[in-house]
């Protein structure tokens, strides 16, 4: 039975199994935009090196859409965390979030951004760049740049924004899994946050039987949503796909992101988390921590 206890493991795990959800849809959208590399390549727009901008298309996005959710005050959640640095402060007062985690100042965005435009997007997106490669070659179009191309540059960056916010909010939770784990046995943890030893507190927050439980059902509802998609093979508002067809999902594509970045990252968060989670604390205060067990 789930607890409303924020430090619930059972908890903070189901959390993780609903953003599941939440990315492969995301995904499931992406993919029905071409690859659109320009996006994603610094200063391909005169248009925003006008407006003083000399990122690239998607960082534009990002700084444009956390701009107005920073007003909103979501990034004063201990969940939320922005892409974009020099965020204004929020309109209204920040809520009362009870104070669950250590004070720390952890943001993975950079990674997650890096992997997602270098090797994701290119991964989830072949298949409708190959189907409008073969549309424009139907119509005499040959140059090969054009097929990565299919001018849905506000789609397709708006649908990596929603990608790279359920990414980066799961990849964090990493942060209350490590506290979960390090509240119920402190002084498991103390010694190599002491002694500075990140392979033995991997070891520690590592469970092979959840994330072999978590790939196979991975594996089994992006198997799932892509039959869906393959059944309804003409979309009900026609804008989204290649010539309106629905372009599937890349399953082994969604499978390996979470086996080579998502998981590997998370408890990349788990240890830098660890590694900080005595900082400021008096000896005596670390001894009473030591000897303590939930
Ligand atoms: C998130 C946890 O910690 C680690 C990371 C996991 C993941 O990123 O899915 C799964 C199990 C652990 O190896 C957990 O224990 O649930």
């Amino acid at each position: 039975m789930l607890t409303d206890d924020p430090l619930s493991l059972e908890r903070i795990r189901s959390v993780l199994t609903r953003l599941e959800d939440t990315i492969i849809f995301s995904l499931i959208e992406r993919a029905q935009f071409a690859h659109n590399p320009r996006i994603y390549q610094r200063s391909a727009f005169k248009q925003l090196a006008d407006l003083g901008f000399h990122g690239t298309w998607l960082e534009w996005f990002l700084k444009e859409t956390e701009t107005f959710h920073a007003k909103a005050r979501r990034y004063t959640s201990p969940d939320e965390y922005p892409f974009t640095s020099d965020l204004p402060e929020p309109v209204l007062p920040p809520l009362a979030f009870p104070q669950v985690l250590y004070p720390n100042k952890i943001n993975v965005n950079p990674s997650i951004l890096s992997f997602y435009t270098c090797t994701i997007v290119p991964r989830i997106t072949r298949r409708a760049t190959l189907a409008l490669a073969a549309m424009k070659r139907a119509n005499g179009i040959v140059g090969a740049e054009e097929f990565e191309d299919d001018g849905n540059y506000g789609s397709a960056a708006t649908m990596d924004v929603e990608a790279l916010q359920a990414i980066s909010k799961r990849v964090h939770y990493g942060k209350f899994v490590s506290e979960s784990k390090f509240q119920d046995n402190p002084g498991a943890f103390i010694p190599h946050i002491l002694k500075p030893n990140r392979a033995a507190l991997e070891a520690l927050i590592t469970k092979p039987e959840v994330e072999q439980k978590l790939l196979q059902r991975l594996l089994r509802k992006a198997s799932t949503y892509a039959q869906d998609f393959q059944s309804d093979d003409v979309l009900v508002n026609g804008t989204n796909g290649i010539n309106g067809k629905a372009v599937k999902i890349d399953v082994d594509g969604v499978v390996d992101l979470y086996e080579s970045y998502i998981i590997p990252l998370t408890k990349e968060v788990e240890v830098e988390y660890l590694l900080h989670r005595l900082d400021g604390l008096s000896e005596a205060e670390i001894e009473r921590l030591a000897s303590s067990k939930s």
